[in-house]
This record gives structure tokens, C-alpha cells and sequence, in this order.
């Protein structure tokens, strides 16, 4: 089926376009389809964003140099496991986003700009995550912005509870997946994908893909389907708490990454890079419609709860 998963043109809401020079009719139609695509699919692709895909390219580029480098080099970087734990590698199988698979094949980096560490792998990759972590935070504002007028409420309701974006008072963080070549002997155990079924925890996620795909996702009527790879676009997904927020008007939708059954796919790596956003940590949430289908939680408790629910 042809394009389950809206794709919308935010070129009139672009990042090039400064915030006082928006107009208020294409801010509105913007809203307007993405509210309608979080609402049915809780997915949509954006084409014409204005981040620069020379900044996305060269992040994955040195991303990749990093995960190809020997274990006990990535060991130097390895994330610790609290809650607060930003910087760092997870290693290959560490990680079951489904817990009822084995685990997931793939690395992945985590950054946050806030506990930005003083030894990094390379410095030109320290330079690419501070400047796609700042332009995934401009964008996520404009996203914020947009979805709020789509709602119909406040347009700065949802981007003053995420106002600590990029400081430490806000856990929104960036992430580098790397899906290792699958080779022919390997031995795959039962069940096993590249990133297990979830649902993502925050308010909105920002996904960049290579074109590779094995991404799914699952449509409420139509089961899993794929997430191909749209050059340009970067995909925009509803989170847990999202749901939550808006008492389930908008969706958050279960997907995973399959492996691939075209061989040269199987046997190619794959990257992904998603920015995970969530309100700042002290920030109620409470149902928009102030009807409290669920109980009002502060961003850190709801986040603190899903983590113990999977670590
Ligand atoms: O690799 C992908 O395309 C998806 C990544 C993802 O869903 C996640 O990390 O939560
Ligand atoms: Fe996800």
C-alpha cells in the first residue's frame, strides 16, 4: 500500500523561516496534517524541514567510524546504566526494546549536550553531535509549536514545558543506531530483529534513517507496516507521554526494525539517528482536556517509571 504513513510539506514552517515571520495560516495547515497524522497513525514523514543533510550525513559518517572501531576501544565510551546516563556506547544485544525477544541487533550512542563529557572518540564527532543536537532542538520547538495550533491550544503551551531543552533540567537526548551487517553464516537466534516492537517514552521523537529501511509500524487496523526510506524527510513520531497528554486523541504507535529479506540489504549495516523528547523534568503533566482520564505526573516520574519498567 502506497504511503500508509502521511507525508507532509512543512516547507512553509521550515527552520529556515525565523519564528516572528511564520504566518499564521501556514503554521495552521501545518498543524492541521500533522495534528490529523498523530492522530491516526502517530507517524508522519516531513519533507522540506531545512535541517541541512550534510549535517545528518557527516553525524552518521563519524557515528559509523566509531562503531566500526574494536570493542575494546567503544569499552573507553560504554554508557553507565543510571537513570541520568547520557553519553555513551551500548554495546550489540544489550538492549531488548521488546523484552519478549532476544536482544536487538544493533549498537547504539547516546548524547545529551548538557553532560557533554570531556574524552570523546574523536573531536570531529563531538563537533557533529553538539550542532545536530542544537538543530534537532530548533526544530523540535517548531514541531512543538506547529502541533499546538493543529490541537488548538496555547501555540506556546507545548514548548514552555519543554523550555530546558538542551540544558540538564531536560532529558531529551540524541541517539546513534548502528545495525551491524548480518552475515551469511550468522546464526540469528529465534526471534531475533534489529530493534524489538515499543512504543518511544517522551512527548515526540525525530527519526533519521539511511536508506536501507526495515523500519515497521504498526497502523491500528493495518498491522505493521514499513517506514521506508523517504530521502529528504525526516520522520516524526507520537511518544508514550504524548498519548498520555492529550488522553489518547494523538497516538503513540508500536514499530521495530526488521531484518531485511533482500540480501545485499542483510548484508549491508543500517543507521538510524532518533532525538527523544521529553517536557522538562519538573513539568506536570496534566490531560490537556483537564478531564484527568490519567493522573497528572511529572515528566522525571513518568520517565523513572518506564525505565524500571525495562532495565
Ligand atoms: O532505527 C530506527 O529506524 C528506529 C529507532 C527507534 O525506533 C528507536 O530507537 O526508538
Ligand atoms: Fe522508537
Amino acid at each position: 500500500m502506497a504511503n500508509a504513513i502521511p507525508i507532509i510539506d512543512f516547507e512553509q514552517c521550515d527552520l529556515d523561516v525565523e519564528t516572528e515571520n511564520l504566518k499564521q495560516e501556514h503554521v495552521a495547515q501545518c498543524g492541521k496534517e500533522v495534528k490529523e497524522a498523530f492522530s491516526t497513525v502517530g507517524f508522519c514523514y516531513l519533507k522540506n524541514h531545512g535541517i541541512s543533510q550534510e549535517m545528518i550525513d557527516r553525524y552518521m559518517r563519524l557515528s559509523k567510524e566509531f562503531f566500526q572501531r574494536p570493542e575494546d576501544f567503544k569499552e573507553k565510551f560504554a554508557r553507565g546504566t543510571a537513570l541520568k546516563n547520557f553519553f555513551g556506547w551500548i554495546a550489540f544485544e544489550r538492549e531488548k526494546l521488546n523484552p519478549s525477544r532476544p536482544g536487538d541487533l544493533k549498537e547504539t550512542f547516546n548524547y545529551h549536550i548538557a553532560f557533554d563529557p570531556d574524552t570523546w572518540p574523536s573531536n570531529d564527532y563531538r563537533d557533529s553531535s553538539r550542532e545536530l543536537f542544537l538543530t534537532c532542538i530548533r526544530f523540535t520547538r517548531r514541531v512543538l509549536e506547529v502541533l499546538s495550533v493543529g490541537l488548538g491550544i496555547p501555540r506556546e503551551l507545548m514548548t514552555d514545558a519543554h523550555r530546558y531543552l538542551g540544558e540538564g533540567s531536560n532529558p531529551s537526548s540524541l541517539r546513534s543506531l548502528y545495525y551491524p551487517p548480518i552475515s551469511e553464516g550468522a546464526v540469528l537466534k529465534p526471534g531475533q530483529i534489529r530493534l524489538g516492537e515499543h512504543t518511544d517514552y517522551g512527548t515526540i521523537t525525530l527519526l533519521f534513517q539511511d536508506d536501507i529501511g526495515g523500519l515497521e509500524v504498526e497502523i491500528p487496523g493495518q498491522g505493521f507496516v514499513p517506514a521506508v526510506p523517504i530521502p529528504g524527510t525526516v520522520i516524526v513520531n507520537i511518544g508514550a507521554l504524548m498519548q498520555r497528554w492529550t488522553s489518547d486523541k494523538l497516538i503513540a504507535t508500536n514499530h521495530r526494525v526488521v531484518v531485511p529479506e533482500v540480501e545485499f540489504k542483510k548484508r549491508s549495516s543500517r543507521q538510524a539517528v532518533a532525538f527523544f523528547i521529553h517536557p522538562d523534568d519538573e513539568y506536570i503533566v496534566k490531560c490537556l482536556d483537564g478531564f484527568d482520564k490519567y493522573e497528572p505526573i511529572s515528566s522525571m516520574d513518568y520517565l523513572r517509571q518506564r525505565f524500571d519498567a525495562t532495565y
